[in-house]
């Protein structure tokens, strides 16, 4: 065994227990297992729904289109004057404009001129956009013969009278609002908030510089964690800062419990004799659980619970309590709420530089995205030396890259997965 495969083997073992690190999709597994979903609901308006997940399947009782209407500007004819010859001159008779009806009926032999959006009258089997005629006073002159039903969008065709329009569980955005909108629907029963505490322990922390001692630091996490949960579906209670003493954490715990559904801490979970998440839950009654899990950062992450309420306990550095949040806690929420996360979407891109790796685990890296390769692919520059408290390669970074646990040293120019931190077609 070589000096990188003993590391390697070295950090398989979890140090303070001797067990073997939990692949990451084995742990999200038992993470989540037994998070069972809250129940009630709640009835908002649509301009409340941004960001809610309905509660039942919602149906309209209109069809959408409401009734035919024209897709352009043009003019329509009949349908038996399709099978006749053309080029064809036709009569100007009456105007269709969206939201009025037609002045007169189209005739055999006439046109009327129709705009976008307006009601085609029953008479009218196609319409001709007007760039493909030849407008002469109160005429038009057609070349070619239209297909029956050009250019007209048909009632129902999109949504049809007593359909679903957003099954349950759906987590709305504009997409959705722009659906709700169109049937007229302007209150619907969604799925209400998540009542959240956060709790940050630790003797050294303090909320601000003013009350930090020497040996102090500001508490980052809450702030951060807080900043990740601004959303309608979440309703946060801060329950601030617990020294190291199960004694209080656990008094902090049980009146989490009496208000929250779930709780996030950070802090107090590798296991050294200041760490009290755990000794704190179980002086409460509750239940305590510490994975180990082969990523870096990130590699403890505690579930528990007290009563009803879930305990998710993040490691103390901020890098490894983003990284967790988003790997543990956001999808322990999102149960909670009775929907599955959607899938993290990544791409391909180059690394730039060599990779060595000490670890065995799978490790998200802050990257910079750079210029694009010849194949168009884009290059990606890893930032900072991997710690997992540092903030700046994270302020700098545009996403994440992951080398998965199992891959030996990554080579300049090999594909990485990259997790971009923000997305250009994002709806919500
Ligand atoms: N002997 C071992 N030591 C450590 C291990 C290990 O396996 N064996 N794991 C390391 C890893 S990885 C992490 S991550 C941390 C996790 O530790 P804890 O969750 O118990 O966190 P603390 O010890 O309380 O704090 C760690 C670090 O983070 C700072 N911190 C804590 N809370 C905050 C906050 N709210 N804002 C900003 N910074 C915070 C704290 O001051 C410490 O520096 O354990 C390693 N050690
Ligand atoms: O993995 Mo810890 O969670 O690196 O700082």
């Amino acid at each position: 065994m070589n000096v990188h495969q003993s590391l390697i083997q070295q950090d398989m073992n979890d140090c303070t227990k001797g067990q073997s690190l939990l692949p990451l999709q084995q742990a999200q597994e038992i993470f989540l297992n037994d998070v069972q979903p809250i129940a009630g609901t709640v009835s908002i308006c649509l301009n409340q729904a941004m960001s809610r997940i309905t509660a039942a399947d919602i149906t309209t009782d209109i069809s959408l289109p409401r009734f035919d209407n024209s897709a352009m500007d043009g003019f329509g004819i009949r349908l038996e004057d399709l099978s006749m010859a053309f080029p064809r001159t036709f009569q100007l008779t009456g105007r269709a404009a969206a939201g009025h009806s037609a002045t007169s009926n189209c005739t055999p032999g006439s046109a009327i001129r129709i705009l976008t959006g307006a009601r085609v009258p029953p008479d009218v089997a196609a319409i001709i956009p007007q760039e493909q005629v030849t407008l002469a006073g109160d005429t038009i002159l057609i070349s070619s013969v239209p297909r029956p039903g050009a250019n007209i969008r048909r009632q129902g065709e999109d949504i049809l009278a007593g359909s679903i329009i957003l099954p349950e569980g759906t987590m709305i955005d504009a997409r959705h609002i722009a659906m709700l909108a169109a049937v007229g629907l302007t209150q619907i029963q969604v799925v209400r908030p998540l009542r959240i505490g956060l709790i940050s322990t630790g003797d050294e922390l303090a909320d601000n510089g003013w009350d930090l001692n020497q040996n102090g630091i500001v508490d980052v996490n809450r702030p951060m964690l807080r900043s990740l949960m601004v959303s309608p579906m979440f309703d946060i209670m801060d329950f601030g800062i617990c020294p190291d003493d199960p004694e209080l954490l656990s008094q902090a715990l049980k009146d989490a419990a009496r208000s929250v559904d779930l709780v996030i801490s950070s802090g107090g979970i590798s296991g050294s004799e200041t760490d009290c998440l755990q000794r704190a839950i179980l002086k409460s009654g509750g239940e305590y659980q510490r994975l180990s899990v082969a990523i870096r950062p990130g590699k403890p992450i505690a579930k528990g619970c007290i009563g009803a309420m879930t305990i998710v306990g993040l490691p103390g550095n901020p890098i490894s309590a983003l990284i967790n949040f988003l790997l543990f806690a956001r999808p322990a929420l999102f149960a909670k709420l009775g929907i599955e996360l959607p899938h993290l979407i990544s791409t391909k891109a180059r690394c730039t530089e060599d990779l060595p790796r000490r670890f065995n685990r799978s490790e998200f890296i802050p990257v910079q995205v750079g210029k694009t390769n010849e194949e168009g692919e884009p290059l990606i520059y890893k930032l900072g030396s991997g710690s997992s408290s540092s903030l700046s390669p994270l302020v700098a970074a545009d996403g994440f890259a992951l080398v998965q646990s199992g891959t030996g040293f990554v080579e300049a120019g090999e594909p990485l997965d990259f997790y971009p931190f923000k997305n250009a077609f994002s709806v919500s």
